[in-house]
This record gives C-alpha cells, structure tokens and sequence, in this order.
C-alpha cells in the first residue's frame, strides 16, 4: 500500500497492492495502520456509503461543517469515477485549489479527504460503483455545497467516457443549485482553517 499527499495538503492518495490468481484478485483497500502513521490519528468510522452512477453523473463538490466535519475515505468498486477534493478552508494557504485522483476496478486507489475540504466525483462508465467510509454520520443540516463547475473553482472535468463516447454532466437538483466558491465565502458555509486544524489537532492529542 503506497501513500502520497496530494496537491491540497491532508489529502491522500492510496494505492494498494493487488494479489491476482485463476479466481480473480484480492486487495487491502483500508488499514488501519498505514493509515493512522499517515494521517496521525485512526479513522473513527461512522458510517459506509454507496452510490452508483451513470456515466456523466456528477456529484458534489460537498463538504461538511467543521467540528465535526465528515472525513472520507474513497475507492471505487466497479467502473471508473474522476475523485476530485477542493480546499475549501477559508484562511488555508492553498484556499481554492482542487487536485483529483482516477478510482477505478483496474488500479483500485482510494483517496482520503480529511475533515474540512469538499468533495465531487464524475462517473466515467455506466454502473460507477463508489464505496466510502465517514468519519461522522450523515446530518444534511450540516453538509452544503459549492457548483461544480464553478468556474473560479475550475475543475477539469472530463469530456470523455471510458468507452470513448462524450459525457454530458449530470447533476442532483441539490447541486445544479448550489452556490459558487465565493456565494458560499460570503454566506459564511465555508469551514475556517484555523477551526479545522483546531479540531485535527483534538483528534491527534
Ligand atoms: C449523503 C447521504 C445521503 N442520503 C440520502 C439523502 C438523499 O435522499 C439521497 C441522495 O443524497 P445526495 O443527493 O446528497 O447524495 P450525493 O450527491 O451522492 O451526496 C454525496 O456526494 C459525495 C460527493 C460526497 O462526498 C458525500 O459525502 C455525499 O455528500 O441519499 C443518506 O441517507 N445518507 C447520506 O449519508
């Protein structure tokens, strides 16, 4: 299992060693272990998702109140999605930047967005089947939004599905009404770095 910080610091890239034989293959897609060492504390997990998407099925960039905010640890059981994370910590050195990571059933890498940054994924392939494990349990009075194409935001996002055929971004009427990076600033829904470290910090003591 291989571990790289990503572009916005905190944000991890996971990469597992894959064992293949006649029936098929086996991997650790989650140790407790590797991760604690990385992140400096263990994943208090709360709660397990899944959502499967149609190719073009956008969802997010969403993100949660901090404290307790919602950490996340994402892979991707079937298909392919493009996992993007968004600092979105008001007051953060690299407040606005995005990077993103390919979870896909061929390389099987998962990313881990700690509390306090925002989250999206598109869906590359029909039946994109995303698992991920919370650090808090779902409380939609808490979670909020900023579009995903919000153009001060900038994401890349793909034009092409795996099959080759174009994709046409398909959002939740939730998300189609979210407000931009600064709508959020200025309303006040975005989580401040310093309250985000603050509560890191409680969880690592
Ligand atoms: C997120 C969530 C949704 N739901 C319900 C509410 C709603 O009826 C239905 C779909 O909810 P949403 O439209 O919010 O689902 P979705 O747009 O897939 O929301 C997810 O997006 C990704 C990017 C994330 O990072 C997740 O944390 C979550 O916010 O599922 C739960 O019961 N528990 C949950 O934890």
């Amino acid at each position: 299992m291989q571990l790289r910080e990503l572009a916005v610091p905190g944000a991890l890239e996971i990469t597992p060693q894959q064992f293949g034989d006649p029936r098929g293959v086996f991997l650790e897609w989650f140790k407790a272990g590797p991760f604690a060492e990385a992140v400096g504390h263990p994943l208090d997990l709360q709660q397990a998702n899944c959502s499967v998407s149609a190719a073009g099925v956008l969802r997010g960039i969403h993100f949660a109140d901090v404290p307790p905010g919602q950490a996340k640890y994402v892979t991707c059981a079937k298909g392919a999605v493009l996992d993007v994370v968004v600092d979105v910590r008001v007051g953060s050195p690299t407040f606005g930047r995005w990077d993103s990571v390919l979870l896909d059933d061929t390389d099987r890498r998962a990313i881990y967005l700690p509390e306090g940054l925002g989250h999206a994924f598109m869906a590359l392939e029909d039946d994109s089947t995303v698992l991920y494990l919370c650090s808090s349990g779902y409380a939609p009075e808490r979670e909020h939004g900023i579009h995903p194409l919000d153009a001060t935001v900038g994401i890349e996002w793909p034009t092409t599905a795996r099959d080759g055929s174009a994709l046409t971004p398909q959002l939740s009427d939730k998300d189609t009404a979210a407000p931009s990076l600064d709508e959020a600033e200025q309303q006040g829904l975005l989580p401040s770095f310093d309250a985000v470290n603050d509560y890191l910090a409680t969880l690592r003591a």
